[in-house]
Order: structure tokens, then C-alpha cells, then sequence
């Protein structure tokens, strides 16, 4: 192996390397360039000279930059046993490797016929691409120069083999590091740009990373389509848990066959190198990364009530087909596409079928229901409550409940809405955490020493708007118990989201437009 650190790096010749290969019809040689390492310290003159000539080794060329040309037709020799023959030869030589994703290309000798074309005429030639996909077993055959120790083992179980990835940027590990050395310590897989998942999608960039996994961009070498992956961590419980968020996903899309609730697609599923991997349709940003794009500044009331109907239609979707998202924050709702004030719903990773609750301390900490904090069974309501929380978030560009622990995020809650009804109390199983015997709030300094008064900070002074509907409609949302906040059904009729239906889409076209001249100008995508 070549040491790229190494102290004598320097004093090591390093010669280019192009490497094709490829068996064709007419049986014509197919060629090998290796990039050579020399030791120059422990190679003599002559050696060095030779080195810089032809070789005199049937089908074996070398051209004065150093760069190894290996044929097939040197017989009963493989690609590697020529490279070894060569190695062993010059004595001197430290190491071959192929260094080019040996792409897996047909050779043809330009200006010959294939039948005066001999091993040896090796000078000019003409690269032919291969026609992907191939099979597995012939992948392992023809391509072992582009495949790693462990890719060798697995390819031939794979039917279709579209994309293979570059070897030089590959892990290289061994049956001795965990997971073959494609986990980290947090069993996320070690992306690669420009590797391969599944032999068939090419990882193009990083998209997001989550609790779960990792999500990028890939381009589909089957459909030629961009999509975005989802690499699910290997341990068990994502596992579990990934496996649910596929059948979520695939129950609400195939009861959406239109494509209209906004709920994010799913395309297929596989299991690659012990991780559970989903590819989606591609999506632009979340919400969160586009208020930052923003600088905070938060959005318009229209765009707002363009990006609230939306998330409406999803949820009121979802909840019916007893489906609890359970995750709705700004980072779990993207843009359609950079330009349009369009939006779907992501990540039903942590979402479950009303009456499976395997979980009960659920969603993220900002946007928790106050029935969640206070150990009641929950209901499609969590996720009205949350939607009540990003609206507000959309339109002053900060968190309304950034609690810095559950405590005083009930106690945030509580400045604002006053203390929760008697009757919540009375079916809540944690109240003790937040309540004393008397049902009374316990106040406690956070860590900047703020103590909050429940019932000191009005929502209406918090978010400082003239649209007394806006207003209702949050409240709305926020109501403390689940049992009478409003669904996401009876929210569409709200009159926020209806108001006069003509003046209503005429906004919305306003909304889109304003979207697009302003927003879309940071070329965010
Ligand atoms: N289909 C998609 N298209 C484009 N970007 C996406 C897509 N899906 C996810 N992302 C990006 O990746 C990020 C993480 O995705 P996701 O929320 O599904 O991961 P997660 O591990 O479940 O996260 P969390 O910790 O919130 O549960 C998202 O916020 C988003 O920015």
C-alpha cells in the first residue's frame, strides 16, 4: 500500500495511472494502465533505466512517464498475475494500484482491424463505454480492478449492477473493524461522494442529518433520476423504527396516488451493508433553514397562511388514516422547490398508527404537546399543537417555546397560556414534575436565573399582528386540552384559512409570486 504520509513520500516516483479493461466479442486484448510506485532509494540505476523503457515482456508496455500497460493477451495471465510478473521483475517497484474508477470500458485499436490488432500494439486506442447494467456475478468478473476486498464478496448477489464508484476513494476495511469499517462510533454510515449505494446510486452531496441517520443526494443510475436518500443508523431500535417510517409512508401514498396531500414520496427500500435505506423524491430546503436564509426576520402573514393550509391538508390526511406525525417542526417540512411557495411533510419516522403508541415521551422539545409532558395518552392533537408552535415560529422567525429542559418549557407553555384546566391535571401521570400537591405551578429559575409568571406573557403581545383571525386560529391550536383543540380538519374551516375563498387564492397567487421574487433571489437550492 502506499502511504500518502509517508516521509519518503517525496523520493518515490509516482506515475499516472488510467486503468480500462474489457473483454470484447472479437476477443481483442483489453488494456490495463497501473499507476506505479517506485522506490528510487532502493532501485538502481539500471534498474530506473529499464524502468523507463519498454518493456520487452509480451503484452506489457511502459511508457516513459512510468505508467504500466498490461494486455489480456498474454496467455493464461490475468490483469494482476501481469502486475506481479512486473513487480517481480523490476524487483523495485513497491506497489501497483489501479487508480482510475477503471471504468469499465471496451478498448478497440484504432485504424486496425480487430484481427491485425496484437498484444503488443498498444499505442493508440479508443475507449468504448460498458452497457450497465450487468449482472452481479459478471460485475465480479470483469470490474474486480473497481471493487474493494468486501464489495468482491457481495456483488454477486446483486441482479443488476448500474454504478460501481470510484475504488480510489472506497473503504478499504477489513472483517476485524466494525461493520467492515463503514459505520462510525454512532452507527451512521461513512458516506463517500461519488460512491455507490446499492451499485446503483451515486452519492452526489449531503443533504441533512437527523437522530436516525443521514439523508443525501443521490442520482438513480437506473432511472437517471435525483432522489434523496435516507441511510437509517444500524442498530436495532432504527431499524425498528426506519421500518415503520416505510410503512407509514407507503400506507399514505398509496392511498394519495394523486400526489396531493403533501406528504413526501417514498420510491422503494433496501437493506445496504446492515442499514435500512430509503429513497425519496428530492425536496429543497426545510422551513428552518429557510428562515435562516431569511436572517430571522420571519415571513409575510400571506406566505404563512400558504405554507399553514398546506400542513393542514397533510396532517388532516394523516390523521385520517389514524396516522400521528408526531415530529412536525420547520426542520420536517421542505419546500417542494426553490421558487414556489410550496411545501411537503417529511420524516414519519417517529409517527405511529393511533392505536400502536409504542412511545410516550415524543417529539422535539420546542414544539411538544403539553399532553405528552404531562404523561396523556395522545392523539392526532399533538400534532395540531405543534403546527400552532411553527406558525407563530414562521411569522416572528424565532421558537415560541424554546424550553431549555421539559421544566421550563412547561413553564414557558404556562407563561403564555396561564396554567393548564383542573380536569388535564387530574388525568395527568407526571404532573408531580411541574405541579405541587395543590395543582400550583412550581417556578423555578432557569439557567440565566428568568423565573416565568404563568399567565404574564399574552400571545397577542408576543406576536404583535393585526389579524385578530391569525390570532384565534393559534390559540386555537394551542388550546391545553387535546380533547378541545381543534383538529386539523375543523382548522381548515377556520376563518384564517377560508376568509373569502376568491380573496383567498387571489393572496395565495400573491404569495407564491412574492415567494418567488424575493425568496427564490438567494439562490438557495
Ligand atoms: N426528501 C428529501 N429531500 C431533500 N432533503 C431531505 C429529504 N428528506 C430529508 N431531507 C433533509 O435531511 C434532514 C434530515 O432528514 P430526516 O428528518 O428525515 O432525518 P431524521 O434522522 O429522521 O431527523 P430527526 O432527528 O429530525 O428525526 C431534513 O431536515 C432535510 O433537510
Amino acid at each position: 500500500m502506499i502511504n500518502e504520509n509517508s516521509t519518503i513520500r517525496n523520493q518515490r516516483l509516482k506515475a499516472a495511472y488510467i486503468g480500462q479493461s474489457q473483454k470484447t466479442e472479437t476477443k481483442i486484448p483489453s488494456i490495463h494502465k497501473y499507476k506505479l510506485s517506485l522506490d528510487l532509494q532502493s532501485t538502481s540505476d539500471s534498474s530506473r533505466r529499464k524502468m523507463k523503457q519498454t518493456s520487452t515482456r509480451p503484452g506489457i508496455k511502459q511508457s516513459p512517464e512510468s505508467t504500466i500497460l498490461l494486455s489480456d493477451r498474454v496467455p493464461n495471465t490475468s490483469h494482476r498475475q501481469l502486475a506481479g510478473f512486473y513487480t517481480n521483475r523490476s524487483k523495485k517497484v513497491s506497489t501497483f494500484i489501479p487508480e482510475s474508477p477503471c471504468n469499465s470500458s471496451n478498448i478497440l485499436f484504432q485504424g486496425k482491424s480487430p484481427s491485425k490488432a496484437k498484444g503488443n500494439s498498444l499505442s493508440t486506442i479508443n475507449i468504448q463505454e460498458t452497457k450497465f447494467p450487468i449482472k452481479g456475478p459478471d460485475a465480479f468478473r470483469l470490474k474486480s480492478e473497481s471493487l474493494t476486498e468486501y464489495e468482491l464478496r457481495e456483488i454477486s448477489q446483486f441482479e443488476e449492477v448500474y454504478f460501481l464508484g470510484n475504488i480510489t476513494n472506497k473503504i478499504k476495511g477489513t472483517v476485524n473493524d466494525p461493520n467492515w469499517g463503514y459505520d462510525d462510533a454512532e452507527y451512521n454510515y461513512k458516506i463517500i461522494i461519488g460512491d455507490h449505494f446499492n451499485y446503483r446510486y451515486e452519492v452526489l452531496s449531503t443533504l441533512g442529518k437527523g437522530s436516525f441517520g443521514q439523508v443525501c443526494k443521490c442520482l438513480d443510475h437506473k432511472t437517471s433520476e435525483i432522489v434523496a436518500l435516507k441511510i437509517i443508523k444500524n442498530k436495532a431500535k432504527f431499524h425498528k423504527q426506519g421500518a415503520v417510517e416505510v410503512k407509514v409512508l407507503k400506507h399514505l401514498n398509496d392511498h394519495d396516488r394523486d400526489d396531493n396531500q403533501n406528504v413526501v414520496r417514498i420510491l422503494s427500500s433496501f437493506t445496504f451493508r446492515s442499514h435500512l435505506c430509503i429513497i425519496f423524491e428530492l425536496l429543497s430546503i426545510n422551513l428552518y433553514e429557510f428562515l435562516k436564509l431569511n436572517h430571522f426576520q420571519g415571513l409575510n402573514l400571506t406566505l404563512v397562511k400558504a405554507f399553514a393550509l398546506q400542513i393542514l391538508i397533510a396532517l388532516r390526511f394523516s390523521a385520517s388514516h389514524n396516522i400521528i406525525h408526531c415530529d412536525l417542526k420547520p426542520e420536517n417540512i421542505l419546500l417542494r422547490n426553490p421558487s414556489k411557495a410550496m411545501i411537503k411533510v417529511i420524516d414519519y419516522g417517529s409517527s405511529c398508527f393511533t392505536p400502536e403508541q409504542i412511545y410516550t415521551y415524543i417529539q422535539s422539545r420546542f414544539y411538544r404537546a403539553p399532553e405528552i409532558m404531562l404523561g396523556i395518552p395522545y392523539s392526532p392533537a399533538i400534532d395540531v399543537w405543534s403546527i400552532g408552535c411553527i406558525l407563530i415560529e414562521l411569522y416572528t422567525g424565532y421558537p415560541l417555546f424554546p424550553g431549555e429542559n421539559e421544566i421550563e418549557q412547561m413553564l414557558r407553555i404556562m407563561e403564555v397560556l396561564g396554567p393548564p384546566p383542573e380536569n388535564l391535571l387530574q388525568i395527568s401521570s407526571r404532573k408531580k414534575h411541574f405541579f405541587d400537591l395543590d395543582n400550583k405551578p412550581r417556578l423555578a429559575p432557569n439557567s440565566k436565573g428568568k423565573i416565568r409568571i404563568p399567565g404574564t406573557r399574552p400571545l397577542k403581545d408576543l406576536i404583535n399582528v393585526h389579524d385578530s383571525n391569525f390570532i384565534d386560529f393559534v390559540s386555537l391550536a394551542l388550546t391545553w386540552d387535546p380533547r378541545e383543540r381543534p383538529t386539523a380538519d375543523m382548522l381548515m374551516r377556520h376563518a384564517w384559512v377560508v376568509e373569502n375563498p376568491k380573496q383567498q387564492s387571489k393572496k395565495h397567487r400573491k404569495a407564491a409570486s412574492f415567494f418567488s421574487e424575493d425568496y427564490a433571489k438567494n439562490k438557495f437550492f
